[in-house]
C-alpha cells in the first residue's frame, strides 16, 4: 500500500511528471464575470502547491454544459490549441469533470487533464501527516480513481502514459477496479480501527472541565497564526494552503485564570472535494464536540463574503453551524479602511485582529470569557429566604434561567461572571 500513500517524494524527478498547467475557469451564467477570475486566482494557486507552474488560463462563459466535453466542441479546439502552444502538459479545469468528459479530453488533447478536485486532493496527499490523515486522503482518492482507472493519467502515479489508454484489455480493467476495490477496503477497516482508538483518547480528555474552541475558516486565513500569537504555540504557519491538516489542540490561559483548550484545524476552499468533506468529518469531530467556533477570515481577501459563506456551508455539512461561533477577522495591519468596513457590514458583531501584530488579541481573549460564561458557568443554587439579597445579586449580575420557590430556599438555575463565583459558591448544590 505504500505506493498509494506516498508518491510525492520518489517522483519530484520524474521526467514524466507534469510540469506546465493551462487552467480552465468557468463562468456559469449566474457568476459575475470577478466571480470567475478569482475562483482561477485561487486556482492558480493550488496548482502552484503541487510545483506545477501555470503558464496561462482562459475562462468559458458556460450557458449549458456539454456532456461529452463540458465545453463545446470549438471550444475544446481553441483550448488545446492554446494549451499546445504554451507547451503546457496538463490542462487544469475548475469545474468539475466527470469520469467520461475527463477520458474524452484527454484522448483527443493527448494532455494531461485534471479537475480543481484532483488537484485538492493531491495537495490533502502531500500534506498529510498523522496515520488517520493519511489514511483518510488515500480513501478519498481511491473513491475518486475508481471510476477514472481507463485514464492516461492517474494520482496513482501522478505521471503521464502510465496505464495505456485504449489498448488496455477489459480483463486488466476489472482487474485494476478489484484492486481498487480491495484497497478501498482495507482502508476502511483500517480508518475504523484508528478512529476508535482516538475515540477512546477523546473521551479520556473530555473528563477535565476545561471548556474547548475550535478554529475553523478558509484555508490561509491565518488559523495557525491566531493560535500562535494567542497561546505563543509553536502551530506551522506557513504561506501556502491546506499548511495544516491535522488538529492541534493548545492550551490558552484567559483573563479571569479561565482556561481554555483551542484547536486549529484543516482550512476549508471553495469545491472541496465531497469525498474529502466526508473523508475528514472524523478529523474535524473535534471542531463538532468543541464548546464554540472561532471562524477566522482573511479580511484582506477579494472574495472574503464567499469564505464566509463556504465555511458556513461546509459547516453545516458537519452539522456544526449551530455552535456557539465568535467570527475573527484577521490580518488588519495589512487591510485598507474599505475591507475593514466591507467586512463590519458583511459580520456586524465580528472582532478584527493581527496575528502578526497582536491587535485586537486582547478583546478577543476577553469576548472568548464571554462566550465561555455563556456557554459555561451553569450552576444549581439553593438560596435560603433570609437569603434573598444573593437571588436580587444574581438576577442583577448573572442570567436565571430557572427559579423555583421550595420550602427550603428558592432554587435557581443560573450563569454568572467567572469574578462572581466566589460569592455565589456557598450556595451552589451542583
Ligand atoms: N499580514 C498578515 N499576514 C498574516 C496574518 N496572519 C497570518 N498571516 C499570513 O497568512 C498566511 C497564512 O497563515 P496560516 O496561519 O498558515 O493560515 P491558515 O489559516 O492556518 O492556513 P491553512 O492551515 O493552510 O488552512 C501566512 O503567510 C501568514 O504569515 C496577519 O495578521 N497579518
Ligand atoms: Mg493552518
Amino acid at each position: 500500500m505504500a505506493d498509494f500513500l506516498d508518491n510525492s517524494a520518489q517522483q519530484k524527478d520524474d521526467p514524466l511528471r507534469v510540469e506546465r498547467a493551462y487552467l480552465v475557469g468557468v463562468q456559469n451564467p449566474d457568476m459575475t464575470a470577478g466571480e470567475a477570475e478569482e475562483l482561477v486566482a485561487e486556482l492558480t494557486e493550488l496548482v502552484e502547491n503541487l510545483q506545477i507552474s501555470v503558464v496561462a488560463s482562459t475562462i468559458v462563459k458556460l450557458r449549458a454544459p456539454n456532456p461529452a466535453t463540458l465545453v463545446g466542441s470549438g471550444k475544446v479546439e481553441e483550448i488545446i490549441g492554446a494549451a499546445r502552444l504554451h507547451d503546457c502538459d496538463v490542462v487544469v479545469f475548475d469545474e468539475g469533470l466527470s469520469p467520461a468528459q475527463q477520458r474524452n479530453w484527454e484522448k483527443q488533447s493527448k494532455l494531461t487533464v485534471i479537475d480543481r478536485q484532483e488537484v485538492i486532493l493531491d495537495i490533502f496527499a502531500d500534506r498529510a501527516q498523522t496515520r488517520e490523515a493519511v489514511l483518510q486522503v488515500a480513501l478519498a482518492r481511491m473513491e475518486y480513481s475508481l471510476p477514472r482507472l481507463t485514464r492516461a493519467w492517474t494520482h496513482l502515479s501522478r505521471q503521464r502514459g502510465k496505464g495505456a489508454m485504449g489498448g488496455e484489455g477489459e480483463t486488466q480493467l476489472e482487474q485494476d477496479r478489484r484492486i481498487v476495490r480491495d484497497r478501498i477496503t482495507r482502508l476502511k477497516r483500517e480508518l475504523h480501527e484508528v478512529q476508535q482508538h482516538r475515540g477512546v483518547q477523546r473521551a479520556k480528555r473530555r473528563r477535565v472541565p476545561v471548556p474547548t474552541a475550535a478554529i475553523v475558516g478558509y484555508t490561509n486565513a491565518g488559523k495557525s497564526s491566531l493560535l500562535n500569537a494567542i497561546t505563543g504555540a509553536t502551530v506551522l504557519a506557513e504561506d501556502k494552503l491546506f499548511a495544516t491538516l491535522d488538529p492541534t489542540t493548545r492550551q490558552l490561559l484567559l483573563p479571569g485564570n479561565q482556561k481554555l483548550l483551542v484547536t486549529d484545524t484543516v482550512g476549508f476552499v471553495r469545491r472541496l472535494p465531497h469525498g474529502l468533506v466526508e473523508a475528514f468529518k472524523a478529523t474535524l469531530e473535534e471542531a463538532i464536540v468543541s464548546d464554540f467556533l472561532i471562524h477566522v477570515l482573511d479580511v484582506t481577501a477579494a472574495s472574503v463574503a464567499e469564505h464566509h459563506k463556504t465555511t458556513l456551508e461546509v459547516l453545516g455539512e458537519l452539522d456544526a453551524d449551530e455552535r456557539p461561533r465568535l467570527t475573527v477577522f484577521n490580518k488588519i495591519d495589512a487591510a485598507t479602511p474599505e475591507q475593514i468596513n466591507r467586512a463590519k457590514l458583511l459580520i456586524p458583531d465580528a472582532l478584527f485582529v493581527s496575528a502578526v501584530t497582536g491587535e485586537g488579541l486582547k478583546e478577543f481573549a476577553t469576548h472568548c470569557t464571554d462566550l465561555i460564561r455563556d456557554t459555561f458557568g451553569s450552576a444549581e443554587l439553593l438560596v435560603p429566604h433570609e437569603r434573598y439579597d444573593v437571588v436580587a445579586r444574581l438576577h442583577q449580575v448573572g442570567h436565571v434561567q430557572e427559579e423555583e420557590t421550595l420550602d427550603e430556599g428558592v432554587r435557581l438555575i443560573g450563569r454568572y461572571p467567572p469574578a462572581q463565583h466566589g460569592y455565589f459558591a456557598p450556595f451552589v448544590v451542583s
